[in-house]
C-alpha cells in the first residue's frame, strides 16, 4: 500500500485575525478552505495548525496585543478558541467536511508514550475524513510546560504524521537575508541549511509570537524529518496549491535525505532540553560507528535535573553538541555514580545495572546542518575544570 500523503499547514495569527478590530478574517478562511478542499480531492490529507485564539479573544477580556500580559493571553485564548473553531467549522461545512480540535502542550511531544497517543488520535481523525485543527492549549500552560509558538508545534506535528510537505503561511513572502523592512533586503528562495540565516531573523509582526526565528527552527526540524518545508504569504488565491504546484514566490527548505526512523527522529528533535552530559572528543568520534554505548565512566560533565527516559544533549570536550540520547539514569543517580567512581553501581543504586548511561540503540548522532544547541554553562564549567 502506498504511503498516505499528509501535509501540515500552519496559519499565523495575522492571517486569521484582523489586526485592528481583532475579529475573524472570514475571507481568508474561506479562500484557505477552498484550497484545502482541492487538496482533499487530490487525496491529500491536510492537518491544520492554526494560531489566532489569543488575538480573537483579547477584546472579550478587555485587552489589546500591546497591553496583554501572560494571564490575559491565557484567558483570551479560552475566549478566542471557540470563536476560531466555530468559524472554521461553519466554513468546513460549506465545503462538506468536518473539522476537529486537538489541543496540545509540550509534554504531548516530549514524552514518547503521549506522542504516540496523540499520533493515533490524529490518524483516527484522518481515517474518518475529519480535518484535525491543532493548537497549543494556551489557557492551561505555564512557561515550563509550553511549546510557546505554533511554528515549532506544527513542525512536531509534521514529524509525528510523517508529513511529506509542511507549509507555513504568514504575512511575508518568505525568508529575506535581513528584516524585510530593511533597505536592500534580498529574498531567499531555497535553503538547505538554516544555520547561516538564524542571525537575520529578529522581529515579528504585531500579532505574531515567534517571528522568523521559530519558523527557521521549525523548518529545520521538518527538514530533519524528511519533509519539504515552505514559508509563504497567506493572502494570494489558492494559497496552498499555488505553492505545491510551484506557481508563486516562497522560500523552500529542501528535505534532508535519508530520513531516519520515527524513533530516531523523536530523539533528535527536541523542543526543550531535559539535561546534558559531556564526553571526550575521541569518544564522540567513536560513537559514529553506531555500536558504542555511553558508559558511566565516559561522563565528563552532567547538567540539569532529568529523569530516567529523558533525552540528553551530548557535548564533546569542546562544548560542541554531537549527539542526543535517552538516558537510563536520572540526574541524581548519575551524580551519585560520578562522585563514587570506584564503587559498584549496584552498591550505589540498589539494583543491578551494566552502567550504560545511553545505550547505542537510543543514541542519535547529529549532523552539522542539524540546528545544534549551545552547551549550558554548567557543562562548560565542569569540562574546563576536568581538563
Ligand atoms: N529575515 C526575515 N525574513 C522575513 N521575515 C522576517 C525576517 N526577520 C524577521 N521577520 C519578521 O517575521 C514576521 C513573521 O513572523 P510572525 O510575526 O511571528 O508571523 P506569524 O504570526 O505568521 O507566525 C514578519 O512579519 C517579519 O516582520
Ligand atoms: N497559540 C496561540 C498562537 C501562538 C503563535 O505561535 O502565534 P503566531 O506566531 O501568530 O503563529 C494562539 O492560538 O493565539
Amino acid at each position: 500500500m502506498s504511503q498516505p500523503h499528509n501535509i501540515v499547514v500552519k496559519i499565523g495569527s495575522s492571517l486569521v485575525a484582523n489586526g485592528e478590530r481583532l475579529t475573524p478574517r472570514y475571507g481568508f478562511m474561506q479562500r484557505l478552505f477552498e484550497d484545502i478542499d482541492r487538496l482533499r480531492a487530490r487525496g491529500i490529507n491536510v492537518i491544520l495548525c492554526s494560531s489566532g485564539a489569543v488575538a480573537l479573544g483579547l477584546k472579550t477580556v478587555g485587552e489589546t496585543p500591546q497591553t496583554a500580559g501572560v494571564s490575559d493571553k491565557q484567558a483570551a485564548a479560552a475566549c478566542g478558541m471557540p470563536l476560531l473553531l466555530n468559524a472554521y467549522r461553519h466554513i468546513g461545512h460549506e465545503f462538506g467536511f468536518e473539522i476537529a480540535q486537538v489541543l496540545l502542550t509540550l509534554g504531548d511531544f516530549e514524552h514518547h508514550r503521549r506522542f504516540l497517543n496523540t499520533r493515533n488520535t490524529v490518524f483516527r481523525l484522518i481515517e474518518a475524513g475529519v480535518m484535525p485543527i491543532v493548537n497549543e492549549n494556551d489557557s492551561i500552560t505555564t512557561e515550563e510546560i509550553r511549546v510557546g509558538d505554533n511554528d515549532r508545534l506544527a513542525a512536531k506535528v509534521a514529524q509525528m504524521v510523517d508529513a511529506k510537505d509542511f507549509i507555513i503561511l504568514t504575512e511575508v513572502d518568505g525568508l529575506f537575508d535581513r528584516h524585510p523592512d530593511e533597505p536592500g533586503a534580498k529574498f531567499i528562495s531555497e535553503v538547505t541549511d538554516v544555520a547561516p540565516f538564524m542571525e537575520a531573523t529578529k522581529g515579528k509582526s504585531a500579532l505574531g509570537t515567534g517571528g522568523m526565528t521559530t519558523k527557521l527552527m521549525a523548518a529545520n526540524m521538518a527538514q530533519e524529518a524528511g519533509c519539504t518545508t515552505y514559508i509563504a504569504h497567506g493572502e494570494p488565491d489558492n494559497p496552498l496549491t499555488s505553492i505545491l504546484d510551484g506557481e508563486r514566490r516562497c522560500t523552500r527548505f529542501i528535505a534532508h535525505d535519508a530520513p531516519t526512523s520515527g524513533w530516531e527522529r523523536w530523539i533528535a528533535n527536541r523542543l526543550q532540553r531535559a539535561g546534558s552530559i559531556a564526553i571526550s572528543n575521541d569518544l564522540a568520534d567513536a560513537l559514529s560507528d553506531r555500536d558504542r554505548s555511553i558508559m558511566r565512566e565516559d561522563i565528563l560533565a552532567i547538567d540539569g535535573d532529568f529523569a530516567r527516559g529523558d533525552v540528553l544533549h551530548i557535548y564533546d570536550g569542546e562544548n560542541v553538541e554531537r549527539a542526543r540520547g535517552l538516558t537510563d539514569f536520572s540526574s541524581e543517580e548519575l551524580r551519585v555514580l560520578a562522585v563514587n567512581p570506584h564503587l559498584e553501581a549496584e552498591q550505589l543504586l540498589g539494583y543491578r545495572t551494566k552502567g550504560e548511561v545511553v545505550r547505542a540503540k537510543n543514541l542519535v548522532m547529529l549532523e552539522s546542518r542539524h540546528l545544534l544547541w549551545d552547551s549550558p554553562e554548567g557543562v562548560e564549567e565542569q569540562v574546563k575544570a576536568a581538563g
